[in-house]
């Protein structure tokens, strides 16, 4: 382990991964790899969750194929410094924001969608210039091989090593260490990955999940709802981090939304779920008993059927459910949706304050003001009005969480950022002393004056500042001279 990630941060320190035409050849690469072996990705995505081609494809592959165009196409533009602003002590001396990569990250991923959950935070990673460890989830198993089988293939195999193995493997690298440590997974994890990335004071960005609530006003048009919301729910059979987890709702609404899921789950996956190719199954048998405990004691309005040598729950929704009932005690991350009925919309804003931030919140309303309300009075990692998952598929927003969801944000240029030191490069002459005596011993009130003159004043038209600081500096420069000081 020591030795890999030492081989790593030899790789980084040769400088070779900071060009930025290293940079677009490497994820050029990867795209490639993605490309030219699709077939055995998609494979082995599909083995792991018992998920179609073509929605492995759709929900993991486009989106890595997407965020590696997005960086092609505008990371010669990240990558070079950016000038700033300047006070008037500093106007005749260069300042700028020269973004740099941090050294040597590790990416540990989760296994629910195990190629994108790594690949994605890879792809910002090599864009910012670093060297990585990637650890995969041991539970997709499948992924985890085929990945650390094709990356040494087509990246370079010093600066982008794959390490696959368990809790032991990964508490022994977690023990090493790295410039960045980015985590996606369950919040008890991501509470051991952040004490033990504190030992180094190494910096970590946590992707962790939650409760997201899904409120359905009463001004909606509750079919296209519902068929949004299955939609989401049941995708990859619940075992999405944002998924909505449960529905808060006015009790009058309840059947009608029941009815109305129940339909959509029909359209989506026949009369028949289990032949269903759009239908996954449950990860594990631990987890597979874990949801079936949450449906202890709750109305079953439809679903509950269980099939424990496939690992197979069927679309499932709980009526009346009982805040303080385990199913609302815990992340669900299974195709389980629990009904719990608000009198109002206060209500369901207060429900949610009283919870942990959630990772995305979802809202359903004819009624914009409502929408912007909700938004305003919670708190949550993400928001989609009026439908489910999609601000994940916007990478131009900052994919995390917030508070117990999550710390640290990606996607896009917020994955470059991340991967990035914001390096503030102020460069100045050697000339110019004259003016510098302003700020060295011994002090005087004159001097004070000048100083918060200097560092203080504002201006509002940028030119009349300019022509204004170059008549000031003329002015400090001959009374400095003049032994005004
Ligand atoms: N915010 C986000 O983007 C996402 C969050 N999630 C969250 O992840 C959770 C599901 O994933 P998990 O079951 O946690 O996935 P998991 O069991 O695959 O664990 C995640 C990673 O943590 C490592 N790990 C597990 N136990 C460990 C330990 N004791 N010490 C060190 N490393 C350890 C595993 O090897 C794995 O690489 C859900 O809560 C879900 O909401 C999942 C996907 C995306
Ligand atoms: C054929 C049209 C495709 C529409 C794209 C749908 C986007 C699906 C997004 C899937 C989410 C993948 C990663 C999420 C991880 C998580 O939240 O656990």
């Amino acid at each position: 382990m020591e030795r890999e990630v030492q081989r790593a941060r030899q790789a980084f320190l040769s400088g070779r991964s900071r060009p930025l035409r290293f940079r677009l050849q490497q994820l050029e690469a990867l795209r490639r790899m993605v490309q030219e072996r699709e077939k055995d990705i998609l494979a082995a995505i599909a083995a792991d969750l018992c998920k179609s081609e073509l929605n492995a494809y759709s929900q993991e592959v486009i989106t890595v194929l997407g965020e590696i165009d997005f960086m092609l196409e505008n990371l010669p533009e990240w990558v070079t410094a950016k000038p700033v602003k300047k006070n008037l002590l500093t106007m005749m001396d260069e300042a700028y924001i020269q973004p740099q990569p941090l050294g040597v990250v590790l990416i540990i991923g989760a296994w629910n969608y195990p190629f994108v959950l790594i690949i994605q935070p890879l792809i910002g990673a090599i864009a910012a210039g670093n060297a990585v460890i990637i650890k995969p989830s041991e539970l997709s198993e499948n992924t985890a091989k085929i990945v650390a089988k094709l990356l040494p293939q087509y990246l370079d195999q010093d600066l982008y090593i794959v390490i696959n193995g368990g809790v032991e493997e990964t508490t022994e690298l977690l023990k090493q260490r790295f410039d960045h440590v980015f985590y996606t997974g369950n919040t008890a994890v991501g509470k051991i990955v952040m004490e033990a990335a504190a030992k180094h004071l190494t910096p970590v960005t946590l992707e962790l999940g939650g409760k997201s609530p899904c409120y359905i006003d009463k001004d909606c048009d509750l079919d296209i709802a519902c068929r949004r919301i299955t939609w989401g729910k049941y995708m990859n059979c619940g075992q999405t981090c944002i998924a909505p987890d449960y529905i808060l709702c006015e009790a009058s609404l309840q059947s009608q939304i029941v009815w109305k899921i129940k339909e959509t789950v029909k359209e989506f996956y026949g009369e028949n779920i289990k032949e269903s190719p759009d239908y996954e199954r449950i990860i594990n048998l631990r987890h597979f008993k874990r949801i079936l405990s949450l449906l202890e004691g709750q109305k079953i309005a439809f679903g509950g059927e269980t099939d424990e040598a496939t690992r197979y729950i069927a679309p499932t929704v709980l009526t009346d459910v009982d805040p303080k009932t385990k199913v609302m005690q815990e992340e669900i991350f299974g195709p389980v949706l629990p009904i719990v009925p608000v009198k109002n919309v206060d209500e369901a804003i207060d429900f949610i304050n009283e919870r942990e931030k959630p990772l995305a919140l979802y809202v359903f309303s004819h009624n914009h003001k409502l929408i912007k309300r909700m938004i305003d009075e919670t708190s949550s990692g993400g928001v989609t009005g009026n439908d489910v998952i999609m601000h994940f598929t916007l990478n131009s927003f900052p994919f995390g969480g917030v508070g117990s969801s999550g710390m640290g944000a990606y996607h896009g240029k917020h994955s470059f950022d991340t991967f990035s030191h914001q390096r503030p490069c102020l460069l100045k002459s050697l000339k110019r002393e004259g003016a510098n005596k302003l700020r060295y011993p011994p002090n005087s009130q004159s001097k004070v004056d000048w100083g918060k003159f200097f560092l203080l004043k504002r201006f509002n038209k940028e030119k009349l500042g300019l022509l204004l600081f170059t008549f000031l500096g003329i002015v400090a420069a001959v009374l400095v001279k003049a032994g005004y000081y």
